[in-house]
This record gives C-alpha cells, sequence and structure tokens, in this order.
C-alpha cells in the first residue's frame, strides 16, 4: 500500500499505515557472474485518490525496465546514499483512487557486490566441488536482491520461482512448493517456494548449494551441505521439543514448517530467525545441543520478531528482547528456573561488553536509539538483546512474576499479531494488559531505561554462577607459589556454560600474568575444547595476556569461521592480529572489521 506523500527510501522512515503487501519474484541464480536475473511483481494498494507515483529501496541494481498491470511505466534512479542504497521513482502510466490495486512488475539484475549476497566459490564450501550462495537481509540489505519498500513497517506475503544449475538445491524462508525442470534450460531446475504470511522484507532469505536435508521432527528437517548433514541433525534433535514448548508459552506456531539450515562458517551470526528456515552457524560442537540456545532464541522469533516486527529499526529492542525472554522462558521449561538466572547473568555480562565497547555515555547503548543516518549494521550489539530483557525482567518482577508476566507477552503477540510497533505501542498495552498495577508503572523509571545510556539496574540470582565465582576468584587471587592447588578437577565439576561464565569472569577483570594463563592450559587443557564459546573466550584470555603462542590459534578462530560475535573481538586485539587477512569474508563482516581496525575494506575483503 502506498500514499501519495513521498514512500521512500522507506528504511527508517515510519509508516503510519499498516500495510500487507504480495511479492512474486521469478529469480535465476547466474553462479558465473555472480548475480541474480530478477523479476519482481509487487501487488500496490493506493491509499490515496490520484496516486501515480512509486519509490522503493534499491542498493547496486541494474534496473531494466518497470511496468504497471502490463503498461510501461516511466522510473528513475535518485542520488545512492552509502548505506541506504538508491531509491527507485516510478511514475504510474495512470491515476489510481483510493483502494485500488496495481501490479508494479521490475525487471532487474543485482550487482556482483550486493550486500545482502555472499557468493562462495567451490573451494569456500565443504564439499570443494560446487558454488554456494547465501543472502542476509537484515537489517537494510533486501534492497540490495529485490526493489521492494525496505523497511520492517511493511509487511508482505510472498511467492517464488527461483532457477539454479540442476546440481544445485534452492531454499528459501518460507514452505516449499514443488519443483521441475527449467523449460527454458535443461541444465537448470526450478524451485517453488510460497509464504502466505506477510512479514517484513528483512525475512526473506534464499541459499543455492549442494544441499541436503535430514528429517529431524514432524515439521522439521536440517539442511547443510552433505558433509555436516548428520552431524547437524543429531546437534538439532530437540528442535520439536522446542518448538512445543515455544507454543505452550506463547501460542500456536503458525508458519507451518520450521527447518534449519547450516551454512558455511563465513555466515556473520549465530543463527537468523528467517521464517520457515532458521540460518544457523556451522560452529557446533561435538557434545551436542552446543547450539541449543541458539535454536531456541530463533524459534522464539517465530513469534516475536517475525508475527509482532519492530516497525522501525530504533525498536529493534522490542524484537531482540522479548526474544532472548522467551529463549529464557523456554530454558526455564526445560532447565528450571536457576538455569534461567544464570543465563541472565552470561546476558548481562554481555550488555556490560557491548556497553564497554561503545562506551558508557554512547547513545547507542540507550534501549531506543536515535539511528537517524545511522547504519543499522554499525549500531547492532547486546544492548537491544540485554537491556531489553533486564527491562522485562525487571517488569515480571514488578507486575508478579515469570507466569503473571508471561500472560502479557502472550497477549502482546496475539494482539500485535501480523503488525508492526513501536516501544509506544508496546508500553500502552503494558499499561492496558496491568491496568490494575498502573500505579507500580509509573513508578518505573522509563526515561532511564529507554533513553539513557549505560547499564541498567538489575540483580539475578547466583546459584547456578557460585561455582564460577569462586574458582575465577582463587584463580584472580593466586600467588605463584599457589598455582600447584589447582586440579583439572576444578573444571571438570563445571557444566560447559558455568566454564564459559568462569572464563567471561576473568575476562572482566585485569588480564592474569602469564604464568598462571600457562598453568590453566597446562591442568584444564583449554586449547582441546572446539565449543566455540569456550574457545573464543579462552583465546581471547591468552592474547590479552601476551601470550604469543595463542595469537596464531586466535586469528585461525577470527578467519576460518565469520560469526561476527567471535570475529570481531578477536581482531580488537593486538595488531600482529590483523595482517594478512587472506579469507573470505562476508561483505557485512569486512566492512565491520575495517571499521574496527580503522583500515581501508579493501584489506578485509574477499580474495
Ligand atoms: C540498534 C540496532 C538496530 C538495528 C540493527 C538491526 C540489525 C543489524 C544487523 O547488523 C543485523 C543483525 C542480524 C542479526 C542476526 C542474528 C543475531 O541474533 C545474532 C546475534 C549474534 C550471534 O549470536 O552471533
Ligand atoms: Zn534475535
Amino acid at each position: 500500500r502506498a500514499g501519495r506523500r513521498k514512500t521512500s527510501p522507506s528504511a527508517f522512515l515510519y509508516f503510519k499505515i499498516k500495510t500487507r503487501s504480495h511479492l512474486n519474484l521469478t529469480l535465476l541464480v547466474d553462479f558465473d557472474r555472480h548475480v541474480i536475473k530478477a523479476k519482481v511483481e509487487l501487488t500496490v494498494e493506493a491509499l490515496e485518490d490520484r496516486f501515480s507515483a512509486l519509490t522503493l529501496d534499491t542498493k547496486d541494481l541494474k534496473v531494466i525496465s518497470v511496468s504497471a498491470n502490463g503498461q510501461s511505466a516511466r522510473f528513475s534512479l535518485g542520488p545512492k546514499h552509502s548505506f541506504k542504497g538508491t531509491p527507485l521513482d516510478i511514475t504510474l502510466p495512470f491515476e489510481l483512487s483510493r483502494g485500488q490495486h496495481v501490479i508494479v512488475e521490475v525487471t532487474y539484475e543485482t550487482s556482483p557486490s550486493a550486500s545482502a549476497l555472499q557468493w562462495l566459490t567451490p573451494e569456500q564450501t565443504a564439499g570443494k566441488k560446487q558454488p554456494y550462495l547465501f543472502s542476509q537481509c537484515q537489517a537494510h540489505h533486501c534492497r540490495s536482491m529485490v526493489p521492494c519498500q525496505d523497511s520492517p513497517s511493511i509487511k508482505h506475503s510472498y511467492y517464488a520461482q527461483v532457477s539454479v544449475p540442476k546440481d544445485l538445491v534452492a531454499v528459501m524462508s518460507a514452505v516449499r512448493d514443488g519443483q521441475e525442470a527449467d523449460p527454458q534450460d535443461n541444465n537448470r531446475i526450478i524451485y517453488r517456494f510460497r509464504q502466505p504470511v506477510p512479514m517484513p522484507s528483512y525475512l526473506i532469505a534464499i541459499v543455492v548449494g549442494a544441499l541436503e536435508s535430514r528429517e529431524i521432527g514432524p515439521r522439521s528437517r536440517v539442511w547443510s551441505e552433505k558433509e555436516f548433514v548428520d552431524k547437524a541433525a543429531f546437534e538439532f534433535s530437540e528442535t520439536e521439543t522446542m518448538l512445543k514448548t515455544a507454543e505452550g508459552l506463547a501460542g500456536p506456531y503458525v508458519w507451518g514448517q520450521y527447518d534449519i539450515l547450516v551454512l558455511p562458517p563465513s555466515f556473520p551470526y549465530g543463527g537468523m530467525e528467517n521464517p520457515c528456515l532458521t540460518f544457523a552457524t556451522p560452529t557446533l560442537s561435538p557434545s551436542g545441543c552446543s547450539l541449543c540456545q541458539v535454536i531456541a532464541h530463533e524459534i522464539s522469533h517465530s513469534w516475536t520478531g517475525n508475527l509482532v516486527s519492530n516497525k522501525t529499526w530504533e525498536h529493534f529492542w522490542l524484537n531482540e528482547g522479548h526474544t532472548v525472554y522467551l529463549e529464557r522462558m523456554i530454558g526455564r521449561s526445560l532447565e528450571g528456573e536457576a538455569f534461567r538466572q544464570f543465563k541472565a547473568i552470561g546476558g548481562w555480562k554481555d550488555l556490560q561488553d557491548s556497553v564497554n565497547t561503545f562506551g558508557a555515555n554512547n547513545p547507542l547503548t540507550n534501549l531506543i536509539p536515535r539511528l537517524q543516518d545511522v547504519n543499522p549494521d554499525e549500531a547492532f550489539s547486546s544492548v537491544p538483546y540485554e537491556k531489553g530483557f533486564a527491562l522485562l525482567y525487571h517488569l515480571e518482577e514488578l507486575m508478579g512474576g515469570p507466569e503473571v508476566f508471561m500472560g502479557f507477552v502472550k497477549s502482546y503477540i496475539q494482539m500485535f499479531a501480523y503488525s508492526s510497533v513501536t516501544s509506544e505501542d508496546w508500553k500502552s498495552y503494558l499499561f492496558t494488559y496491568f491496568k490494575d498495577k498502573v500505579d507500580v508503572l509509573n513508578k518505573v523509571d522509563w526515561n532511564a531505561w529507554m533513553f539513557t545510556p549505560g547499564m541498567p539496574p538489575v540483580k539475578y540470582d547466583t546459584t547456578l554462577a557460585d561455582a564460577c565465582i569462586a574458582l575465577s576468584q582463587r584463580w584472580i587471587k593466586a600467588k605463584d607459589q599457589d598455582l600447584s592447588s589447582f586440579q583439572d578437577h576444578d573444571v571438570k565439576v563445571l557444566s560447559s556454560h558455568q566454564l564459559i561464565e568462569f572464563l567471561s569472569l576473568l575476562l572482566h577483570e585485569d588480564p592474569l600474568p602469564l604464568t598462571h594463563v600457562k598453568k590453566m592450559q597446562e591442568v584444564y587443557d583449554l586449547n582441546a575444547f572446539m565449543n566455540s564459546e569456550i574457545r573464543f573466550r579462552w583465546l581471547r584470555l591468552c592474547v590479552r595476556c601476551r601470550w604469543e603462542e595463542a595469537v596464531p590459534m586466535a586469528l585461525k578462530m577470527a578467519t576460518e569461521q565469520g560469526r561476527m560475535k567471535f570475529t570481531r573481538p578477536l581482531f580488537r586485539y593486538p595488531t600482529s592480529l590483523t595482517q594478512n587477512l587472506v579469507t573470505a569474508m562476508h561483505p557485512v563482516t569486512a566492512a565491520l572489521v575495517a571499521k574496527d581496525l580503522k583500515v581501508d575494506a579493501s584489506q578485509t575483503s574477499s580474495l
């Protein structure tokens, strides 16, 4: 739906209208040229009489032609903005009256450097024989793949047909709707997808590669290259249990299928909540379920983020704070309240890390930051996740505990399902839902929580953290002559979650002496741990105390996988780590690592 008022560049604009539209995509994936040749038909509804001017978001797209209801339409591309891209101004060959629909068809081609897409050569895959393509559209990259109103305030259903070389498989953030030989080219195959649930453009996702899948539940398959697929099926075997637990808390799962796709190592995130098809990092651990928390998080997004979406990126905490809250409620149902409290303590440390990195007075540490002319990729941190969770936990305590507050969260989801909301919408519904406790809500310092930088005041129960605190204190206070008192048994009695917390506690203190860290390796053999959360913290601990032997291991971890949570902090260490970045980095990771290191992006981009 579009008003006559300027409609774009729509990202970061606040659309006052609740909008649903449909996209019909025809894509041809060209691995030789690293482009997608495409056509999109957008169904647009006029909201005003005499409507004839429509603006779409694009970024680095080659627009070939535009038509409206089959008649050719005039179009022009505006000035290019560094991260918002280029507005595509379309003049319809006729005027629409309020409520009338038009199908606008844009034929275009993506750029080989489209920021949503990473093209991998066969050598960069596990199988080494076939190329691979994956997308990551959040927050504002969809426009480099599809011309559209690329704002989370707008929701689209979509249908897609994707032509790929016949040895490859395409999957999308949608329900699979069959496949057939491409009638235009007998070396290609067309995969079809339907997504009937309206969703923001940042959730459109595609992967093409030599993929295989295994069934892991009644509505779930796991997809990856064949080298990883059985391991991944084992890793994610708890998926249906988590889905059922989430439904018990938040209401029915509306997306039909819930599949997981394990990506190549350069995927920049732990997980991405693409509907029907969660994307997951391949940084799994051999012990299984190391990504349970990531999957609980992505499953939770099926309600908070994907069904109820933030209206602009300034309200991103609505997506992430509620998702962390729901993820930890799933953890509470499966592992108990002490586990939830323990995870909240870990989250509080992640928040502290982000506040330290940005600076305690940096407005980007506000729960609701101003993002006018700020690149969302650069504003991204743990703040919306963990300050958001902390606010919800604080309200939970004030309103009567987890069961009472989960009642509110479930009702909020029902109230705003299929729409996009602001923090004001959320707050106003909170006051309506708890109408008998308005006096308590009025005592909350809303301005401090929402619009003030730095750490919030919260306290969690330390039952499961006490053992980690005690062991970390022993290491911090130990003199050289005390080092012989440490034994491998110290960590054998800790769960992997507790070992992570123990290392995090040490990272929040001054660097340990090198003698201590060497002793730690001797007694605990932490170099042998493959769990990436443990390895990441351990290697930082080593590099911080300038243990030279650890530097190549840290560099290896920073480059062999590209999850930004690990790669960016590892690169922030001594300059010896920053040389020879000869790995294939995702374009967004390359840009952000370059910014962290204050070097030119050409030094970090794919070679
Ligand atoms: C205040 C910031 C506002 C908006 C930022 C929104 C998106 C920015 C962008 O860079 C994309 C982020 C995508 C995240 C995907 C998944 C995360 O949950 C992963 C978290 C880190 C990890 O576990 O690896
Ligand atoms: Zn999330």
